[in-house]
């Protein structure tokens, strides 16, 4: 199976070529061509399979055959192997149809261990095949950036780059990025917010010499294989209450629009979901599209749950196309004119399908610090912000449909923040034994202008170091 970009004007790629090639030669994003479906007999007989199991079959038929079988299998349970919990992302009660996904077991604490512990093994697996190196190049808000230096750290094949805004992740987010001590490995403090790390890492990629002279490759979300990646998850849990015989709905803590994206894929491939809520913080973007029809950027404000500090929502563009009917020129045109002006409009009937889909939801500060202490005193669960941004959305969804169980996606583990967690619940949460002495270890990074030739050169120049002592 191909994969086409979001733009019409880039070679279709099998999925190994996506997975090395990040972000389209036009701008765009890959996608498949056609959805794979899984049948409702099948999905039901993952009922009480290990997560690795599920993987296999779901990521098998989003690869197609592209990686073969064995090695992926031997992949997908290596990384699932190190996660501190048995189910790998298991599932918790805290309400009346109400459950969190826990996708915060693994080495970094959030949900981008997830797909990052076998996106690495992948890459670095059809790189060895090919003979070849990379050059990664990330943008984070805070978390992509810790998960990928864990899962790249140490591997002959790829070079990582990772871009974070300075001042605007939490100490233990930081850390995790900076104190990493490994060759192929570079943290870079940008003097700028997630957006412009983001837009960054887009313009090297639309600098084609300089994309080719390096070898970028990207592993956030606009790299197709992350969302495959975190498609398995929606089947598991949804299995695990009951589906496909019983539907589902899913509130997702919302930012690049990745993780959600990732429930709506495995919609077209069978799984019975009855909504998929937006779940955002006061960087409302994305509910304020959902209501009005505009897509309108303002300035980003600082919050409590600063990895859904975003206001360029890269995966909405994936959504645009598909109820856009696919159509390539139109997603240009709304581009194109985001660019320009800072906003494009949905037409009504595109909108509609997105709104057939899909709710969104605001939370304020307050309301996500309410959440936090709300759910530790009734039921002695401690959120994340992240997650409580989610919970909150979620409780209001079921106040609209309380048959329907609520699936929110936990997408970080209340250690990654304590400070907000603390001023909400009174409580500090404790970070994992692994990462215990995280505030006592040696910090390394750089700290770049947002410049587009001072960080091109930054990663030219170390590209090539590293290149030259592993050779
Ligand atoms: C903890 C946490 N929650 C939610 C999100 C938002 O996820 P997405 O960007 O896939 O919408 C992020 C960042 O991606 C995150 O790190
Ligand atoms: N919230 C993210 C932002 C980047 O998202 P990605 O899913 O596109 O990698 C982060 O924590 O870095």
């Amino acid at each position: 199976m191909l994969h086409i970009s979001t733009r019409g004007e880039a070679p279709a790629l099998s999925f190994s070529d996506a997975l090395l090639t990040g972000l389209a030669r036009d701008g765009g994003l890959y996608l498949p061509q056609s959805w794979p479906t899984l049948s409702a007999e099948e999905i039901a007989g993952f009922a009480g399979k290990p997560y690795a199991a599920v993987a296999e079959r779901v990521l098998g038929a989003l690869s197609d055959g592209d990686i073969e079988s064995g090695a992926l299998s031997g992949m997908i349970r290596e990384a699932y192997a190190g996660f501190r919990h048995p189910a790998v992302c298991p599932l918790t009660q805290i309400g009346d149809n109400l459950f969190v996904l826990e996708l915060f077991h693994g080495p970094t604490l959030a949900f981008k261990d997830v797909a990052m512990q076998l996106l690495g093994r992948l890459m670095d697996h059809v790189l060895g095949q090919r003979g070849q190196r990379a050059t990664i190049v990330g943008a984070t808000s805070g978390d992509t950036g810790g998960a990928a230096i864990d899962a790249f750290k140490g591997l002959k094949s790829v070079d990582v780059f990772i871009l974070y805004p300075q001042g605007r992740v939490s100490d233990v987010q930081r850390r995790q990025m900076t104190t990493v001590d490994a060759p192929n490995v570079h943290a870079i403090a940008v003097e700028g917010t997630f957006d412009d790390c983001q837009n960054l890492v887009k313009a090297m990629f639309n600098h084609h010499a300089f994309r080719d002279e390096i070898g970028l490759s990207g592993v956030n979300s606009i790299n197709w294989a992350r969302i495959a990646a975190q498609v398995v998850y929606y089947f598991t849990s949804a299995v695990s209450l009951g589906g496909p015989g019983r539907k589902v709905s899913f509130t997702v803590p919302t930012g690049n629009f990745g993780d959600i994206l990732a429930g709506w894929v495995a919609k077209q491939m069978g799984l019975p979901i009855e909504r998929l809520t937006i779940a955002t913080n006061s960087n409302d973007i994305l509910a304020r599209t959902l209501e009005t029809g505009a897509y309108e950027m303002r300035g980003v404000a600082a919050t409590t749950s600063p990895s859904m500090d975003i206001q360029i929502s890269s995966n909405f563009e994936r959504l645009l196309f598909e109820a856009h009917g696919r159509d390539a020129a139109a997603v240009r045109r709304l581009m194109q004119s985001l660019q320009q002006s800072g906003r494009f409009e949905i037409a009504a009937e595109p909108l509609k399908r997105i709104r057939d889909e899909f709710d969104a939801a605001a939370q304020s500060e307050e309301e996500v610090a309410a959440e936090i202490r709300k759910s530790w005193d009734e039921a002695g669960y401690l959120l994340d912000p992240h997650t409580a941004i989610g919970v909150g959305a979620a409780r209001r969804a079921l106040k609209r449909d309380s048959a329907t169980p609520m699936i929110v996606l936990g997408t970080a583990h209340p250690a990654k923040f304590p400070a907000a967690v603390k001023a909400a619940s009174g409580v500090e949460p404790e970070l994992p034994t692994h990462l215990a002495d995280l505030m006592e270890r040696q910090e390394r990074l750089t700290l770049l202008p947002n410049d587009l030739g001072k960080v091109e050169a930054f990663v030219r120049e170390h590209a090539r170091a590293v290149r030259g002592a592993a050779a």
